[in-house]
C-alpha cells in the first residue's frame, strides 16, 4: 500500500475524554482516492490533519512510500513541510496580488525557470484553464479558482494530495460538475488523494474508497457500491441513501432463509449474509427508496404521507396500515395526492438486516 494509516487516534488536549479519532486504519493504492465522509464532527479533518503532520498521533502509525511519517509509540513525527504532501483546503485563498501563473509556480520557485513554466503550463493544461495564465485570480470564477488552487497544490508533484471540504464554498450545480472533474484530473496525474466531505453524492462521484466516520471512529472503509448495498452497520445503512428500517424476521421456509417483513415474505435470502446472532428471529430490514416498487395491481396498500418533486422522480413518505413508515422513489408522471393509497411491492436485490437492537 502507498498509504497506509493504522490504528490512529487524535486526541485534543484541553477536549473531552473522547478522542476526535479513535484508532481508525485505512489504506490506499498508489493512484488511489480515498474520501472521508460523515457527520460534522465525527473526525474527518482531524484524521487529514494527522496524515499532513498538522496534528500529532495520540496512537498508531502513519507510512506513505513505505517511509514512517507518524509513528505514536516510536516518537516519530515528520514534520509537515518534509512529508511530500500537498492540500486543498476550503477556502482555497489563490494570492490576489499573483498571476494565474505565478500562483501556480508558487511551490516551485527552486526549479530552474523553463522547467518551472514547463510545469506551469502542464498544470494549467490539466485543469483545462491554459488561456487563464495571465489573469488575476478575482477575474475567475469560483469553479476556476478551486481548479488553480487545485494545480498549484499539484505543481510540486506530492507523493499524496489531501482535499478538505474543497466544493464546500461553491453551489451546488458546480459542485458536482467539478467533483467528476477533480476525479479526472487526478486520475490523469496520477495522483493518489485523500478528500474530506460530508456530502455522499460528492463522496460517490470522487471515492474509490469511502470510509465513513462517526464519533471518531471509522464505521466501514470500503467501495460505494458495497457502501450501499452490503452497509456493514446501522449507521452507515442510514446515513447512505435514503432508507428506513422495517421490522421483519428471518425464518428458515423449506430449508432456507426467508424474511418475513410488512410487505411479505423475501423467499429464499441465500445470498444475504445474516449475521450469525440472529440467523433466526427478529430483525430490523433495511428498506431503502428504490427497494419500494409502485405497483397497482399489488395487494399490499400505503398511504402518502408526503412527497418531495426530484426531478424524473418523487421521493414519497408513506404509512403502511399496520403503521410502518416507509419510503419510495417513484416516477415523477405518477403524480398521486397526498392522502391517496396506493400499491406497492418490495424489489430488493441486497437484502440488508441489523439486530433488533440499536447497535
Ligand atoms: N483544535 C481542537 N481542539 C479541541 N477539539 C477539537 C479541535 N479540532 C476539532 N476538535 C474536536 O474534535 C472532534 C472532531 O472534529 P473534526 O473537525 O475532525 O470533525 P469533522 O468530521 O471534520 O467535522 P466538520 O465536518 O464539522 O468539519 C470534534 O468533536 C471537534 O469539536
Amino acid at each position: 500500500m502507498f498509504l497506509s494509516v493504522e490504528s490512529v487516534s487524535v486526541r485534543y488536549p484541553r477536549a473531552a475524554t473522547r478522542a476526535a479519532v479513535d484508532q481508525v486504519s485505512i489504506a490506499l493504492a498508489p493512484g488511489q482516492i480515498g474520501v472521508l465522509l460523515g457527520p460534522s464532527g465525527c473526525g474527518k479533518t482531524s484524521l487529514l490533519r494527522a496524515v499532513a503532520g498538522l496534528e500529532r498521533c495520540a496512537g498508531g502509525r502513519i507510512t506513505m512510500a513505505g517511509r514512517t511519517l507518524s509513528d505514536a509509540s516510536a516518537g516519530v513525527h515528520v514534520a509537515p513541510e518534509a512529508r511530500r504532501i500537498g492540500m486543498v483546503f476550503q477556502d482555497y485563498a489563490l494570492f490576489p496580488h499573483l498571476s494565474v501563473a505565478d500562483n501556480i509556480a508558487f511551490g516551485i520557485k527552486p526549479l530552474p525557470r523553463a522547467e518551472r513554466e514547463a510545469r506551469v503550463a502542464a498544470m494549467l493544461d490539466l485543469v483545462g484553464l491554459a488561456h487563464a495564465a495571465k489573469r488575476a485570480p478575482h477575474q475567475l470564477s469560483g469553479g476556476q479558482q478551486q481548479r488553480i488552487a487545485l494545480a498549484r497544490a499539484l505543481a510540486p508533484s506530492p507523493g499524496l494530495l489531501l482535499l478538505d471540504e474543497p466544493f464546500s464554498s461553491l453551489d451546488a450545480d458546480l459542485r458536482e460538475s467539478l467533483a467528476h472533474e477533480l476525479r479526472a484530473i487526478l486520475k490523469a496525474s496520477g495522483t493518489t488523494a485523500l478528500l474530506v466531505t460530508h456530502d455522499q453524492f460528492e463522496a460517490f462521484a470522487l471515492g474509490d474508497l469511502i470510509g465513513v466516520m462517526q464519533q471518531g471512529r471509522l464505521e466501514q472503509w470500503d467501495d460505494a457500491y458495497t457502501l450501499y448495498h452490503r452497509p456493514a452497520s446501522r449507521f452507515v445503512a442510514g446515513f447512505i441513501g435514503h432508507g428506513v428500517f422495517a421490522p421483519a424476521r428471518i425464518e428458515a421456509v423449506a430449508g432456507v432463509p426467508s424474511v418475513r417483513t410488512p410487505l411479505g415474505t423475501l423467499k429464499n435470502v441465500t445470498e444475504c449474509p445474516l449475521p450469525g446472532a440472529y440467523a433466526e428471529g427478529e430483525c430490523e430490514l433495511l428498506l431503502r427508496a428504490d427497494d419500494i416498487v409502485h405497483d397497482d395491481t399489488s395487494p399490499v396498500k400505503a398511504c402518502i404521507e408526503r412527497k418531495a418533486f426530484r426531478g424524473a422522480e418523487f421521493l414519497y413518505t408513506l404509512r403502511l396500515a399496520s403503521g410502518e413508515r416507509l419510503l419510495a422513489h417513484v416516477p415523477s408522471h405518477h403524480d398521486h395526492q397526498i392522502g391517496e393509497w396506493i400499491g406497492i411491492r418490495v424489489e430488493v436485490d441486497h437484502v440488508v438486516v441489523f439486530g433488533p437492537q440499536a447497535r
